[in-house]
């Protein structure tokens, strides 16, 4: 059996007449990425907030790490770490000072190592004796990552982690949460990163005007619009003309032999494709199932791309 780590339910918020939430579920397993992806002022930090003690719903309940986020939001705050705004971070100290200070609040077993194999492990080592203020996004947000860890959190929340990074910074960041998640941390996770979502999460929660329009794993979404279908590939254009003409409702490339079968990419059209094939002995040379990419997904759900969104908000 999965257990939980968070789970909300009918979560609803209000800013005077605004409805901002307007009744959310979600259930995010220990141990796993969850995202929930959403353009500007859909929601999402109005969420995290609520999630992590920082705001109250106006209605619904929650539950981290096991406990309700209203009535003991101590033993919430205990077990959550929460990063992304560097409201942590001193831009005066150094990295190692910052981490020190992290360490000092909540005193750990050897404060010196813990912060010692941190640095090491965030690639800070050779920056650890320098001022933040002269520290590159990419090191801030790492150092930031590496301060929530202090207290060996096994929740934790990520607002957008690698907004304005390059792209190596991306991937050693994808890196690090990749190893959490392996040691068994549950992440929540709010990103405009489509793709990030994509590499990342077990798990996918779209939220647009203050309601989920879809939940899901990154598979499940993609296969919920159309667009998904299956390409076969054939030797002989004679091959292509047999199955063009048993498989209804395929459209055919004939330069490259190619035959494309709308469907929803489960395997239960997958198996009446290929029944279907053998019944009439046609052989495919390749088979591949084609999914769109999370930015259709988005498009298709909320009638908006994210970038189209932002650049409206802006
Ligand atoms: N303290 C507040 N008072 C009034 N309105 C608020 C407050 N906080 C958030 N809102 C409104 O609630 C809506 C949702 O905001 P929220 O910050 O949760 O969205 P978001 O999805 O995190 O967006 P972003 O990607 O821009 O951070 C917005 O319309 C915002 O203006």
């Amino acid at each position: 059996m999965t257990t939980s780590a968070i789970t909300a339910t009918g979560l609803r918020k209000s800013y005077q007449d605004k409805v901002v939430l307007d009744g959310i579920d979600l259930d995010v397993a220990a141990g796993t990425v969850f995202s929930l992806l959403g353009p500007n002022g859909a929601g999402k930090t109005t969420t995290v907030n609520i999630l992590t003690t920082l705001a109250k719903a106006d209605g619904g309940s929650v539950r981290v790490a096991g406990h309700d986020v209203d009535r003991e939001a101590k033993a919430v705050r205990k077990a959550i770490g929460v990063t992304g705004q560097f409201a942590a971070v001193d831009e005066l100290l150094t990295g190692q000072e910052n981490l020190q200070l992290m360490v000092d609040l909540s005193p750990v077993g050897d404060g010196k190592r813990v912060v010692g194999e941190l640095l090491e492990r965030f690639e800070l080592t050779e920056a650890a004796r320098k001022p933040v203020s002269t520290y590159s996004g990419g090191m801030r947000r790492k150092l930031d990552l590496a301060m929530t860890l202090v207290g060996d959190p096994r929740i934790i929340f990520l607002d957008e982690p690698t907004t304005g990074l390059d792209p190596r910074s991306r991937r050693t960041m994808w890196t690090i949460v990749k190893d959490l998640v392996a040691d068994g941390v549950t992440i929540f996770l709010t990103t405009q990163y489509l793709d990030e979502a994509d590499q990342l999460a077990d798990g996918i929660a779209v939220l647009d005007r203050g309601r989920l329009v879809a939940q899901g794993t990154p598979g499940e979404l993609k296969r919920q619009i159309p667009g998904t279908h299956v390409r076969l590939r054939f030797t002989s254009v004679a091959e292509l003309d047999a199955a063009a003409r048993v498989i209804t409702g395929s459209s055919r490339d004939d330069d490259a032999l190619t035959l494309r079968v709308p469907g929803d990419g489960g395997t239960k059209s997958l198996r009446n494709l290929l029944d279907r094939l053998d019944e009439y002995a046609i052989n495919a040379e390749e088979f591949s199932v084609h999914t769109p990419d999370l930015d259709d997904v988005f498009l298709a759900l909320t009638g908006h791309t994210v970038s189209n969104s932002e650049v409206a908000a802006k």
